[in-house]
């Protein structure tokens, strides 16, 4: 199978506009996505992260980074588009990959109040949330989810 360069989705909420709230989620987030995909550091090429206008408090980036392998990941950092009654504090990453896998067997996941971004996609996957998102995590698939969205961005 040839490899190909694809995008992995995830998102998550925090409670506050701290930097630990940001680093915790952040973190937790990609350790999920990596999980769910069985990813390798040296198969990443890049992550671009964004947060909600209402989070500040610091990088998000700090948080990838700081997972073993990735400190020659390039990441870049951004502000999410502030659409009226989206959902608030908001953390987002598109993970790009070098990978064999076809883009319908890639897991997207989204934790936290974050699931209801894609109501139409996710699913529960208990085993990979933490205490106080079992029940709550989602994840989606890439291809044939019609990819409307039902919670505003
Ligand atoms: C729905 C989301 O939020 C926004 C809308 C997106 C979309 O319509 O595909 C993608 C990213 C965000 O700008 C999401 O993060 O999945």
């Amino acid at each position: 199978m040839t490899s190909k360069v694809r995008g992995i989705r995830g998102a998550v909420t925090v409670e506050a506009n701290t930097a630990e709230a940001i680093f915790d989620a952040t973190r937790r987030l990609m350790q999920a996505i990596v999980e769910q995909n069985r990813l390798a550091a040296d198969d990443v090429a890049s992550v671009i992260l964004t947060m909600t206008p209402d989070l500040n408090a610091d990088f998000p980036a700090r948080a990838v980074r700081s997972l073993p392998g990735w400190q020659w990941v390039p990441l870049m950092c951004a502000t999410e588009i502030a659409v009226p009654g989206s959902l608030p504090r908001c953390i987002r990453v598109l993970v790009h990959v070098n990978t064999d896998v076809t883009q319908d067997a890639l897991h997207h996941v989204y934790l936290g109040e974050a699931v209801a971004l894609r109501p139409d996609i996710a699913h529960p996957s208990p085993a990979a949330a933490s205490s106080d998102e079992r029940g709550e995590l989602g994840t989606k698939r890439a291809a044939g989810s019609g990819g409307e969205q039902a919670a505003g961005g």
